[in-house]
């Protein structure tokens, strides 16, 4: 499998700190899929984010893109921050201009485009993610919600070819949530990567095609959702839940789940008890 984004024996303790956030940590992002990095609070989830995008350099180990060890010079982090966008877990840290129309340009102006160009990127992008109406609202007076979709909006109109999200559900009522996965199904369909971190382990594996679960700063389990999920002991130690479709699925009788991969949404597990799935391996 080809990874797009690597790193290796990382280590990194912030200012201070007792414990490193990062510890010997080595992993990579497979290129194309669909990662769900999951790990307890603390785990080191959005310090990893960070050192993808160079913002903090490591203490030890390498941080690599395409298989290319960051540098840490400016202009090879500002194209490198194009390549990667990370939208961050509160919106705040990442809207810095008055309207959506002003922060989604800024950012395309930043990256040196022409005018005509990013007019038409920011123009597109509102429209794409429904925001059109609020293009010119001050940001102060939108809700969460749209001002999560605001920043998406302005990390997707770089085109980036790894889009990291930090916890982009949370706060998120169902409707809106639904939304953004539609997005972000989207997104990925047109070859970006994306990974993105959550708690939230139904989303984790409705979503995901690849998963990383982080504790204490190390890997400590990488693979398939389904695979994932079968160190159901050691999932649990970590304080985190097997999702419910997934469960459900192990309380069928042996001989109903026999060779069929536990269904990752609510119609593929409503045809498995009905028995229409009598394939081999399709839920
Ligand atoms: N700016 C900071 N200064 C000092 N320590 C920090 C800072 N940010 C994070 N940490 C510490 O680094 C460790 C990893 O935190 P990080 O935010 O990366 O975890 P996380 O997995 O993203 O957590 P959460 O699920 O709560 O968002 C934690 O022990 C945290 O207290």
């Amino acid at each position: 499998m080809n990874s797009i984004f690597e790193v290796t024996s990382l280590t990194y303790s912030y200012p201070g700190a007792s414990q490193p956030a990062l510890n010997n940590l080595t992993l990579s992002i497979p290129q194309g899929k669909k990662t769900v990095l999951c790990g307890h609070n603390g785990s080191g989830k959005s310090t990893l984010f960070l050192q993808a995008i160079g913002i903090n350099r490591p203490d030890a180990g390498v941080v690599s893109w395409k298989g290319e060890p960051l540098t840490y010079k400016h202009k090879a982090l500002q194209k490198l921050r194009q390549n990667i966008g990370l939208v961050f877990q509160d919106p705040e840290q990442q809207l810095i201009l008055n309207t959506p129309l002003e922060d989604i340009s800024y950012g395309l102006r930043n990256a040196k485009l022409p005018e005509a160009q990013i007019e038409a990127r920011t123009t597109s992008i509102l429209n794409q993610l429904k925001l059109t109406e609020l293009a010119d609202q001050p940001l102060h007076q939108l809700s969460l919600g749209q001002k999560k979709r605001v920043a998406l909006a302005g990390v997707l109109a770089l085109e980036p070819e790894l889009l990291l999200l930090d916890e982009p559900t949370a706060y998120l009522d169902r409707r809106s949530e639904q939304l953004l996965l539609e997005e972000l199904e989207r997104v990925h369909s047109q070859g970006v990567t994306t990974v993105m971190a959550t708690h939230d382990m139904n989303l984790a594996y409705a979503y995901a095609d690849w998963m990383l679960v982080l504790d204490h700063g190390r890997c400590v389990l990488a693979g398939p959702p389904a695979e994932v999920f079968q160190n159901e002991e050691q999932i649990t130690a970590l304080g985190l839940e097997l999702p419910i479709l997934y469960q459900l699925w192990q309380a069928l009788p042996e001989a109903r789940r026999h060779d069929i991969e536990p269904p990752r949404d609510v119609s593929s597990f409503k045809r498995l008890l009905q028995g229409q799935d009598t394939e081999k391996g399709t839920p």
